[in-house]
């Protein structure tokens, strides 16, 4: 696959599209809930607009729950999160969908994300009418949101049933944008599509960011699909950001050991660089799935951390490799030579 033009990312001053401030996200309620790790730990990036944000990790790392958390699905414990400049941290979803039709999003399962008993023009109506667009004009809106994603407006008399798994994501990535949204949250959007849909669903989806400024945070696993589509990458591990960066350097120069294990475990269909990935994700101290293996010395999690001997041995990994800064570790305070 190769990589599509990608739309310069806005000036440094521009006000970002998104905006995730130390987020903390904990599920559940009672003492148990508050004394567990929160699913997500003070988590910080932004989005300008026109630029995609790769969101990685393994099964478990709290992806979906920072889509959820953007959308208004579950709650934030602490932090901000402010699209266009309009926190909406402390927005319930309803509010949140009149408020700020800037922000949509696309799921994984075109199958399931659309309704089999409304038409294509129903499904597409519903988002304009949260918003008081109605009547002909809501119409209209569909019929070009469908034109804008490759399939005939006279789609709104038909039923899901009646297009592809392909064709049903385009359907689903029009309702996305019949708003004319900012931010697109597209979670998985092409893992439950056959590779030669995945790549025209991901042109589509390059050709709108780049024809409307969108901003889209996109979670995924397969990291060719990330780093096709983003600009930068966030790489999560048990709810905690470990890497940030242009996703290039991410992909080719991981820094951090977890992303060295993350992208050694992806697959390759070259058996000599299958081999070289393995022994550097083993260098590196992770086990076969990529996931860390606790050790007898430092950190459990990333057990070649050069911060973690003698004073991490903790739950959460010591070594934190964010954008802008060089090293950063949440026990700087425990570690004299930080
Ligand atoms: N509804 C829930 N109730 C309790 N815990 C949850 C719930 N949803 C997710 N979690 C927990 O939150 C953590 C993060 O889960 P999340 O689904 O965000 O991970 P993910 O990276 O998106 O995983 P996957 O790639 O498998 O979808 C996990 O430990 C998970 O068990």
């Amino acid at each position: 696959m190769t990589a599509p033009a990608t739309a310069a990312p806005a000036a440094a001053t521009t006000t970002p599209a998104l905006e995730i401030r130390d987020l903390v996200v904990r599920y559940g309620s009672g003492r148990r809930a508050r004394q567990a790790p929160p699913a997500i730990d003070r988590v910080s990036f932004d989005i300008a607009p026109g630029e995609t944000v790769g969101l990685v990790g393994e099964s478990g790392s709290g992806k979906s729950t920072i889509g959820k958390a953007v959308l208004g699905l579950q709650p934030a414990a602490g932090g901000t999160i402010r699209v266009n400049g309009t926190d909406v941290t402390a927005m319930s979803l309803k509010q949140r969908s009149r408020q700020v039709a800037d922000l949509r999003v696309v799921f994984q399962d075109p199958y399931s994300s659309l309704n089999p008993a409304r038409t294509i023009g129903q499904t597409l109506a519903e988002p304009l009418r949260l918003m008081g667009v109605r009547g002909p004009e809501a119409a209209a809106r569909a019929r070009s949101g469908l034109e804008s994603v490759g399939l005939p407006g006279d789609a709104v008399d038909r039923y899901p049933a009646q297009f592809s798994g392909g064709q049903r994501q385009r359907i689903a990535i029009a309702r996305a944008l019949v708003c004319d949204p900012r931010v697109v949250v597209l979670d998985e959007p092409v893992s439950a599509l056959d590779l030669s849909t995945q790549a025209q669903v991901l042109n589509l989806l390059a050709d709108l960011r780049d024809q409307h400024g969108l901003a889209f945070l996109f979670i995924a696993h397969d990291l060719g699909v990330v780093r096709f589509l983003s600009q930068r990458t966030v790489v999560l591990y048990r709810g905690q950001v470990m890497e940030t960066g242009p996703v290039e350097a991410v992909s080719s120069a991981p820094r951090h050991p977890y992303t060295v294990a993350l992208t050694a475990a992806a697959p390759v269909p070259r058996p000599a660089e299958q081999a070289a990935r393995r022994a550097a994700r083993e260098a590196a101290g992770f086990g076969t799935a990529g996931v860390a293996q606790p050790s007898a010395t430092g950190c459990p999690f990333v057990p070649r951390c050069p911060l973690a001997t003698d004073v991490c041995g903790t739950e959460r990994p010591a070594l934190r490799l964010v954008e802008g800064t060089e090293a950063a570790c949440h026990h700087a305070d425990r570690v004299p030579a930080l």
